[in-house]
């Protein structure tokens, strides 16, 4: 992998005249988890879009830059609540989709040794919709894998799983994409305070760092300091507009 870069995204969003955020700044320091969490339709995953370079109906005015000051194109992957894969492909050729679009020959012995790190070697063959929703979860990560970019944007990729398979998917992907730099939208103060380097909260206004407990993640969820920093943070939440 090629070495992760910090980001630093500054500046306001409007769309169709009206501002969703006035000037912020947020740096997502390299190779850590930045967990963003805020109201419903606060922007966050407009944020995202922002960094993904993808198209957003608003206008945006600022910048966005890497630290090693290289263009961020082609070096960012995203990762949905929706698993996006194809439902008339297999497990492996959702696995190599990417380099099938780009007209690539896919490497098919990493794609079925990530398919064996997610724990699908057994269902490579098998179409999406024979999947568990925490399965299909687990074949878009070896997807996301696949593309192998420094940076990779998380858009409530756990919200849809039940407690036990979310848990094991955090600690999944926390494994998986150690060293890059990712950025997790989340609405779950848990989630954040289990996996995040540093919290932001968004609010029309600002982006506030919120501090997470002093022990590095993952974090035991269930460590007092863990819980206080929950309860605060939902708290925190509660207030934020
Ligand atoms: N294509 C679009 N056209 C018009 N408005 C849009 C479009 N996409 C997003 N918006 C608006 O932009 C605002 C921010 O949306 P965004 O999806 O970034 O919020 P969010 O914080 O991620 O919300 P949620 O937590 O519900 O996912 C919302 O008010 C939404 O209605």
């Amino acid at each position: 992998m090629m070495q992760a870069p910090a980001i630093q995204l500054s500046g306001s969003y409007h769309i169709d005249g009206t501002c969703l955020f006035a000037p912020i700044d947020m740096t997502l320091p390299a190779g850590e988890w930045t967990c963003v969490l805020g109201r419903s339709g606060v922007g966050k995953s407009t944020i995202l879009r922002l960094i993904a370079g993808v198209r957003c109906a608003g206008d945006f005015q600022g910048a966005i830059t890497a630290s090693d000051r290289r263009p961020l194109e082609g070096r960012v992957s995203v990762m949905a609540q929706s698993d996006l894969l194809l439902p008339w492909l297999s497990v492996l050729e959702n696995t190599v989709l990417g380099a099938r679009l780009r007209g690539e020959v896919p490497d098919l012995r990493r794609a079925a040794n990530l398919l064996e790190r997610v724990g699908l070697a057994r269902h490579a063959d098998k179409r999406p919709d024979s999947l568990s929703g925490g399965m299909r979860q687990r074949a878009a990560l070896a997807r996301t894998l696949m593309e192998d970019r420094p940076v990779v944007l998380l858009d409530e990729p756990f919200s849809a799983l039940d407690a036990g398979t979310r848990a094991d998917m955090q600690d999944l992907a926390a494994g998986l994409l150690k060293d890059r730099t990712v950025l997790l939208v989340t609405h779950d103060p848990a989630e954040a305070v289990r996996l995040g380097h540093q919290i932001i909260v968004l609010t029309a206004d600002a982006a506030q760092p919120w501090t997470p407990p002093s022990l590095p993640p993952i974090r035991d969820q269930y460590a007092p300091d863990t819980v206080a920093c929950q309860a605060q943070l939902l708290a925190h939440l509660r207030r934020a507009r």
